[in-house]
């Protein structure tokens, strides 16, 4: 069923805001009239993104310095910020490299900061969501990756950690309902961020290539979407026509309160499976390429 949430005069706390797209939906929020607070590591990114937002807006927002991987830091921020009405939980690294390459020590990072820190960020905020007095829709919402939807080369930890996401995006969904509280997994694809610039100075070739077959998106675009998305308590957001039928290839058993996105789904199921394995088709003969080579 349809539902509207509203963002104005009510509390978007973001994870991960102090940069790339977590900031960038931050200016999208506090221009829609919205009371917001990031949380990131690093205070003194937290003070510019601070200053860029009073700058623009002439608005002060919350800054909160914790690493998600501290179920208690997290817990203590959550609590002095208030109550939450929209939690973005939009934290997240990235470290593309082969697993024969890859250390442990990177998998278990990136499981722990971008799955594990999403379940202490969650977890720290639901009491207060759940318990809240307004009783108009909350949303909870988490940034995936079309990494999340499609495993790629060079991302095994990363696709497994933003896979993760969605099933704990589907279960939580199940549980919330009856408090009114409604799930978004985001599934960007590669977006022009500080944290993009660092990946593409060590991502390989393969890994290049295929994230290439998707769109690169500016920051902004991919915030503006994904509060349109959040406004609307859609389930999956998505870019572009290329996010759209990937988004319709992996519907697998996510819910979908869009009549009309539920209508494209059935009737593309087959040729989206087909479009799908043309695309891997493609991905496995240039992997085989390059190898031979
Ligand atoms: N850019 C892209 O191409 C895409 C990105 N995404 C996803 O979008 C999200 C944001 O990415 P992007 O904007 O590019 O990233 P950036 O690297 O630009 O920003 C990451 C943000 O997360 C914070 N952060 C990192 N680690 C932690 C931690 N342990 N605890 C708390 N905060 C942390 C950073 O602050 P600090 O370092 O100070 O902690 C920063 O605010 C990620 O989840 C990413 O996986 C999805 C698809 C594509
Ligand atoms: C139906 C078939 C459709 C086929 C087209 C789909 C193309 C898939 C490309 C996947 C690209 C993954 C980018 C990950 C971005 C990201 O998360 C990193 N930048 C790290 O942040």
């Amino acid at each position: 069923q349809p539902v509207s949430i509203p963002i104005k005069g009510r509390h978007v706390f973001i994870t991960g805001g102090s940069s790339g797209i977590g900031l960038a939906l931050a200016h999208k929020a506090v221009s829609e009239g919205a009371r917001v607070s990031l949380l990131a590591r690093s205070l003194s990114k937290l003070e510019e993104a601070k200053k860029s937002l009073h700058l623009a807006y002439g608005v002060d927002v919350g800054i909160f310095a914790a690493d998600v991987r501290d179920y208690d830091a997290v817990k203590r921020a959550v609590v002095e910020a208030g109550p939450v009405d929209v939690l973005v939980v939009n934290q997240g690294i990235f470290v593309p490299q082969e697993l024969k390459k890859q250390d442990l020590d990177e998998v278990k990072l990136m499981i722990d900061v971008n799955l594990v820190g999403s379940f202490n960020v969650v977890k720290a905020a639901l009491p207060s969501m759940k318990g809240r007095k307004d009783s108009r829709p909350a949303s909870i919402a988490l940034m995936s990756s079309q990494a999340g939807q499609v495993g790629i080369y060079g991302y095994s930890a990363y696709s497994a950690s933003k896979f993760g996401l969605r099933g704990l995006a589907e279960a939580l969904q199940q549980e919330l309902i009856s408090d009114n509280i409604h799930i978004s997994v985001i599934y960007p694809p590669d977006t022009e961020t500080p944290g993009l610039e660092e990946e593409r100075k060590i991502r390989p070739k393969m890994t290049d290539m295929i994230a290439g077959s998707g769109s690169v998106l500016k920051a902004e675009e991919v915030a503006k979407k994904t509060l349109d998305g959040i406004k609307s308590g859609r389930f999956s957001i998505s870019f572009r026509l290329e996010g759209q039928m990937l988004a319709i290839a992996a519907a697998g058993a996510s819910p979908q309160r869009s009549f009309l996105i539920a209508f494209f789904e059935v009737a593309f199921a087959g040729v989206s499976r087909i479009v799908t394995l043309l695309f891997l088709s493609n991905v496995y003969r240039s992997i085989t390429k390059s190898h031979a080579n």
